[in-house]
């Protein structure tokens, strides 16, 4: 993204810095998050018109807590500190983070110093922030002043304009901040100088120039699993690299039903080349008895790359693995400084000796909706780019526990009807993702005057924009009690269905 102003965000393991990158990328400014062991070196050859320090769960002032090389205040450079970015710039330029009794969290009303401020603009006097943070600054490094406070906080920002540093304790990135976008637009325009230089559309261009740089005259194979990302990444390599691409769908037996044929009948025919591979007896080989998600993810995300490899060698020369990874699949591996919640099969999963010269994974910085955004921009069909998602290990993290064929099988028949319904009662693009379960637990029940001893199913369906964060949806009842007279009726196995009321977090939205 070289043609572009870049802002750095410089990544010290808090939760909202994904957030805090696309908040950059609205305001129409090119961002990049790195991890703050980033060398001044690396700052200075990418030469941003910015920096942000995100906020972390650690405290300044205790030893090997996360720091920065302090040359970095010296390239007169603006820099915005975030919660515990703030915290380090005080601490790290002479002045004091104390730790008080009392922590603030959650919205906090707050009120401006009556200092004029580039970066609080025409912010009101008293706004509401979003504060997470127990630890303050009690003493301001020499230069700055405190643009304002809290009623346990007195420094809930602070800045020295002259050698352009700015800090907040809140987080501006948030919604709930109100005009927490306009401290951020304030910071990029009014203190960086940013041009608005980029949108969806140099997305696509500058991407596709870097593919081509990268690959060279190589060829490359994409893993493509018919999903809203694999298909955008298939757009942009096919504009890159034209037919050195070759698209491997692997069909691992984990698919929903029909879910295998209609992917084939969607790419298996257009000028793209496109190979199925029918690949179910390794996986469920390899997943007999194990029940561990973790392992089962592990699993998956190496047999996918050992099979990709084999096609690889059939094609011959293959020097590049192209897959679909977007940024919400990187953090909840525990890339950085975030800690694991999952291991994604397309990168915690990832075995460590892969046999491709690269990886290219060009969506790898977004959130879904900036993909399905960029999806639209390459006049991808509505169809493809609002597909729910589908997670790469299938119904192997649906199928809770032990994976059997019988199980696999009810599960198919219970998540097809439940999908049929939703898109019956028109609600199939409200709710972003729906999906059955099928749990372990089995219990008593009547059918028919006997007693049966079967399966507990669950429903889940989800509202979220980024899948980073999700609320249950609140699907009508009379639609719940169709779905569910529809399963017990249709599908040998189960005798009692679920429905999933809790949001992400604290729960996230697949089970395993
Ligand atoms: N069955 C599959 N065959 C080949 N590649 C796959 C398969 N499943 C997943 N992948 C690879 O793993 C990546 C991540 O999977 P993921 O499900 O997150 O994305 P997607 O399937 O492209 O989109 P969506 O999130 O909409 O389902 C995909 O982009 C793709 O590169
Ligand atoms: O390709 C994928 N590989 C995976 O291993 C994986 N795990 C979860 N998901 C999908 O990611 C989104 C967030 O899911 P969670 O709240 O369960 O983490 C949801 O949309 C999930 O369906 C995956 N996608
Ligand atoms: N969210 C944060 O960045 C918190 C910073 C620091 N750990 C504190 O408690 O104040
Ligand atoms: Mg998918």
């Amino acid at each position: 993204m070289e043609n572009h102003q870049l802002i750095m965000v410089i990544d010290f393991g808090g939760q909202y810095n994904h957030l805090i990158a696309r908040r950059v990328r609205e305001c129409g400014v090119y961002c990049e998050v790195k991890p703050y062991t980033v060398s001044i070196e690396e700052i200075k050859q990418k030469n941003p018109i910015g920096i942000i320090f995100t906020g972390g769960p650690n405290s300044v002032y205790v030893k090997d807590a996360p720091r920065i090389d302090p040359a970095l205040y010296q390239l007169g450079i603006p820099i915005l500190g975030i919660c515990y970015g703030i915290q380090l710039i005080a601490q790290e330029l002479g002045g004091h983070v104390t730790s008080p009794d009392r922590r603030e969290y959650g919205r906090t009303e707050t009120t401006r110093r009556p200092v004029e401020s580039l970066l609080f603009g025409d912010q009101p006097d008293h706004f509401i922030s979003w504060m997470s943070h127990t630890d303050y600054i009690d003493r301001l490094p020499e230069g700055f002043v405190a643009t304002a406070a809290t009623a346990s906080c007195p420094t809930a920002a602070m800045e020295n304009p002259k050698q352009k540093i700015y800090g907040l304790q809140m987080h501006p990135e948030v919604n709930h901040t109100e005009g927490g976008i306009g401290l951020l637009r304030n910071f990029l325009y009014n203190i960086c100088g940013a041009a608005g230089d980029w949108s969806m559309k140099d997305y696509a261009v500058t991407a596709v120039e870097q593919i081509k740089k990268t690959v060279g005259d190589g060829k490359v194979l994409l893993a493509l699993s018919g999903g809203v990302d694999s298909s955008v990444a298939a757009a942009l390599l096919e504009r890159a690299v034209g037919d050195r691409l070759t698209c491997i769908f692997v069909d691992h037996g984990l698919m929903r039903k029909n879910e295998g044929d209609e992917v084939e009948q969607v790419f298996g025919h257009g000028k793209i080349n496109f190979i199925r591979v029918n690949a179910a007896d390794r996986f469920l080989g390899r997943l007999q008895g194990v029940s561990d998600p973790e392992r089962k993810r592990k699993i998956i995300g190496e047999e996918f790359i050992r099979v990709f490899e084999d096609e690889g060698r059939k094609i011959g020369k293959v020097d590049f693995l192209a897959q679909g990874t977007i940024y919400p699949d990187v953090v909840e591996s525990g890339v950085g400084e975030a800690a694991v919640i999952k291991s994604h099969h397309n990168v915690g999963g990832l075995p460590a000796v892969v046999d491709f010269k690269g990886l290219i994974e060009p969506l790898r910085m977004l959130f879904k909706d900036e993909v399905r955004a960029l999806g639209e921009q390459l006049g991808l069909p509505e169809f493809l780019v609002w597909r729910q998602p589908f997670p790469g290990p299938g119904l192997a993290i649906r199928v809770l526990g032990e994976i059997t064929e019988e199980k696999l099988s009810i599960l198919r028949d219970a998540d097809a009807i439940f999908r049929e319904e939703i898109s019956n009662a028109g609600l199939a693009r409200s709710i972003n993702q729906y999906f059955a379960v099928l749990t372990g637990m089995r219990s008593v029940g009547v059918m028919g005057d006997g007693r049966t001893y079967d399966y507990t199913l669950a429903l889940r369906g989800v509202t979220t924009t980024d899948f980073m964060t999700a609320d249950w949806a609140k699907i009508p009842y009379d639609v719940l009690e169709k779905v569910s007279g529809r399963i017990i009726n249709e599908v040998r196995g189960i005798n009692r269905i679920v429905y999933d009321i809790t949001s992400k977090p604290p729960a996230t939205i697949e089970w395993e």
